[in-house]
C-alpha cells in the first residue's frame, strides 16, 4: 500500500481533474460518501442497528404463491441504517475541500436517517468552489447548520463528530476557531471520524499539533498520508480506513511514490520474498548459510548470546559468534546449537587488534553481525573501517558498533558488500547528529535522507520501524507491540536479520522481512503473557 505526502496528493488530485477530466466535485462526492458509509458502519457497530429492513424487493414477502416481485430495487446497505433514530452527528466543516468532503457525507447521513448538523468553522459565504456547492445543496436539503462563535453549540450534546476542519491543505498549527472547535471537540466525549487527516495533524511528518483532534476512526481519502502511519499521529487518527474515492491508483506507481507501508503483499510483489520460507526436502545445513557474529563483552554478553540464538531461529544453518576469550568459559553451555570462537580479548573486552581474527573468520561465512554489547575500546574506529572495508559480505551493523560509525567519517570508506544499519531513535539521533526529538519528528523523512546520503540500508527502530534503501525507496513496519520495549529486543533483531541474509535474502529483503517477523513474533510472545509488560527479549525468540 503506498504511503503519500500532501504534496504527492495534491499532484494525484490534479492529475486526475486535469489530464483524466474526472471533475473535482465527483471526486468529493465519493469522498463525502466514503465517510458517510464508515461513520453508518460505526453506527451500526455500536448497536444503532443492523442494516435496515429497506429492501423493497419483494424477498421478506415473498411467500408461497405470491407473485414474483416485478422490480428490483435494492437499498444501498453501506448507506442505510436500520435505527438511525438514536444517532445526531455534527458535522465539523472547515472553509476548504476538506470541509467540502465533509458536507458531502452530511447528506448522505441525512439520508440513511441519521440527524445532522452542520458547524462552519468560518462564516458559510467564505466557502469556494467545489466546497460552496456542497454547501449550498446541504442547505438545500435543509440540514441545520450552525456557525462557529455566532451560535450556541454543544459539541457534546450529538452522539458523534465528523471531523472535517483541515486535511492536506492545512498549515501549522490550528488557529482561531479551527483550534476551538478542535479542543471543543476532543473534551466533547463523543467519537470523532475524521476525514482524510485528523484536523492539526502535518500529514507528512506526523506532528500532531497543539491541539489536534484525536479520532476514534480516521477516513482516508485514496491514499495513505505519511503522517498516519508515524508516531504521535498514528495514535491521533485511531483506526484508519483508506477509501478510494475515483483517483485511480496507478497514478502512485506511474509517478514513483517512495513509500510502502510493509504489507504481505508488499513483501511477496514488490519485495519478491518466499513468505513461505520454502526449505528444500534435500537441504541441510550448507544450504541455509553461515552467520559470523562479532558482540558481546564482559557485562553484556547477554545481547552476543540473544543476536546468536535469534539468528538461528531465523532459519540459518550455523552461526559461530566471535567473543572476546575471557567470556569464552562463561558461555558454554549457555546455547548448545552455537559454536564460539574465542579472539584475543583477556580482559573480556574487544580490541582493535581482534580485526584481523574477526576477518579470518568472515572469509568462509555468508555475512557478518556487529555490534550488539561489544563495547567501545581504543582504536575501535580503525577495527570498523578494516571489517568495514574488507570483508566481502554482508553486513549488518547495531548498538555499539553504530555508535563507532556516528564518531567517523564513514561515508568515505570503500566498501564491496551492502551494509545494513539497526539503530534505535538515539543511536539515529547520534548518526544524524540531531537530537532524538528530531529524529522522531519525521522518522520516514529522515530515514529516506540518511539512507540516499549515506548509501546505507537504515532500519530505524521504534513503533512503526521505518526501512529505507540508499535508492530511496522506504517501508514501513505495522507489525511489532508495545511489550517490545525491553533490552535485547533490538540484539533479536540483528539476529534474525542476519539469519535471512545468510539464507541468501538480499539485503533490503532480509531487512524488511527481519523486522516484520521480529514485530509477529513480539505480538505473539505479547500474547502469550498475562500482561505484555512481562514480554522479555528471549520470549521473542522463542516465538519466532
Ligand atoms: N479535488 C481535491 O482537491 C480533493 C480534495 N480532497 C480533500 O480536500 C482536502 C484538501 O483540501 P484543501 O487543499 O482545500 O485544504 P484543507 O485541508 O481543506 O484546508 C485548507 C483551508 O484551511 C485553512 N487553513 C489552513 N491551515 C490552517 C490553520 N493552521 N488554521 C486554520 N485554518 C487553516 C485555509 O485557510 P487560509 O489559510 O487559506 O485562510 C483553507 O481555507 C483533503 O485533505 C481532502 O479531504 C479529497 O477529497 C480529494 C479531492
Ligand atoms: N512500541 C513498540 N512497537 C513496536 N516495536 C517496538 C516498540 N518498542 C520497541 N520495539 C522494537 O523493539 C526493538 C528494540 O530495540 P532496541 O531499542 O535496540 O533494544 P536493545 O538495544 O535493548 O536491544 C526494536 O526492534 C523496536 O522496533
Ligand atoms: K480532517
Amino acid at each position: 500500500m503506498d504511503v503519500v505526502t500532501a504534496e504527492e496528493m495534491r499532484a494525484f488530485d490534479r492529475d486526475t481533474i486535469g489530464r483524466l477530466g474526472i471533475p473535482a466535485i465527483a471526486l468529493m462526492e465519493n469522498a463525502g460518501r466514503a465517510i458517510a458509509e464508515e461513520v453508518i458502519a460505526l453506527c451500526r457497530r455500536r448497536g444503532a442497528g443492523g442494516v435496515g429492513g429497506a429492501r423493497s424487493d419483494g424477498a421478506g414477502a415473498a411467500g408461497r404463491g405470491a407473485a414474483p416481485a416485478r422490480f428490483s430495487v435494492s437499498a444501498d446497505a453501506a448507506l442505510t441504517l436500520a435505527a438511525a433514530g438514536g444517532e445526531h452527528w455534527l458535522v465539523l466543516a472547515g472553509k476548504g475541500n476538506n470541509g467540502g468532503d465533509g458536507l458531502a457525507a452530511a447528506r448522505h447521513l441525512r439520508e440513511a436517517g441519521i440527524a445532522v448538523t452542520l458547524v462552519y468553522a468560518a462564516a458559510p459565504e467564505s466557502l469556494a468552489g467545489e466546497a460552496a456547492l456542497q454547501r449550498d445543496a446541504a442547505a438545500a436539503m435543509g440540514i441545520p447548520a450552525v456557525v462557529y462563535g455566532r451560535d450556541a453549540l454543544d459539541l457534546a450534546a450529538g452522539s458523534g463528530i465528523v471531523d472535517a476542519l483541515l486535511g492536506t491543505g492545512s498549515a501549522g498549527a490550528p488557529r482561531g476557531a479551527y483550534a476551538e472547535l478542535i479542543a471543543a471537540a476532543n473534551a466533547s466525549g463523543r467519537p470523532i471520524v475524521s476525514a482524510d487527516i485528523p484536523s492539526g495533524l502535518d500529514a507528512d511528518t506526523g506532528e500532531t499539533h497543539e491541539p489536534c483532534i484525536h479520532a476514534a476512526l480516521t477516513v482516508c481519502l485514496a491514499f495513505l498520508k505519511r503522517g498516519l502511519v508515524q508516531y504521535p499521529g498514528a495514535a491521533a487518527a485511531g483506526r484508519v480506513v483508506v477509501r478510494s474515492i475515483g483517483i485511480p491508483a496507478v497514478l502512485a506507481r506511474e509517478s514513483g511514490v517512495r513509500v510502502s507501508l510493509l504489507t504481505p503483499e508488499v513483501l511477496a510483489t514488490r519485495l519478491r520474498v518466499d513468505l513461505s520460507r520454502h526449505r528444500s526436502p534435500e537441504g541441510h545445513k550448507g544450504t541455509y548459510g553461515h552467520v559470523l557474529l562479532a558482540a558481546g563483552s564482559l557485562r553484556m554478553s547477554g545481547a552476543g548470546l540473544l543476536s546468536a540464538r535469534a539468528a538461528l531461529r531465523a532459519g540459518c544453518g550455523l552461526v559461530t559468534w566471535a567473543l572476546p576469550e575471557k567470556l569464552l568459559p562463561y558461555m558454554i553451555g549457555s546455547a548448545p546449537e552455537v559454536m564460539l570462537a574465542p579472539v584475543t580479548g583477556g580482559d573480556g573486552e574487544w580490541n582493535a587488534g581482534t580485526a584481523a581474527e574477526v576477518l579470518r573468520l568472515s572469509a568462509s561465512r555468508d555475512c557478518i553481525a556487529l555490534g550488539p554489547g561489544l563495547g567501545r575500546f581504543e582504536g575501535d574506529t580503525e577495527w570498523l573501517r578494516r571489517l568495514w572495508e574488507e570483508t566481502d559480505s554482508a553486513m549488518v551493523i547495531d548498538a555499539d558498533a553504530l555508535n563507532i560509525l556516528a564518531d567517523a567519517e564513514y561515508r568515505t570508506w570503500s566498501r564491496r558488500h551492502p551494509v545494513i544499519l539497526t539503530p534505535h531513535p538515539g543511536e539515529m539521533a547520534r548518526l544524524a547528529g540531531v537530537s532524538t526529538a528530531e529524529v522522531q519528528r519525521d522518522r520516514i523523512g529522515l530515514a529516506l535522507s540518511y539512507a540516499v546520503q549515506q548509501g546505507v540500508i537504515l532500519v530505524l527502530k521504534g513503533a512503526h520501524t521505518v526501512i529505507a534503501t540508499p535508492e530511496g525507496q522506504a517501508y514501513i513496519n505495522i507489525t511489532g507491540h508495545p511489550g517490545m520495549g525491553t533490552g535485547g529486543a533490538g540484539d533479536v533483531l540483528t539476529g534474525i536479520i542476519s539469519g535471512l541474509l545468510a539464507q541468501g535474502l538480499e539485503a533490503v529483503q532480509a531487512a524488511a522481512f527481519g523486522v516484520y517477523l521480529h514485530g509477529l513474533a513480539g505480538e505473539r510472545a505479547a500474547g502469550k503473557r498475562d500482561n505484555p509488560a512481562a514480554l522479555i527479549a528471549g520470549d521473542i525468540i522463542e516465538a519466532l
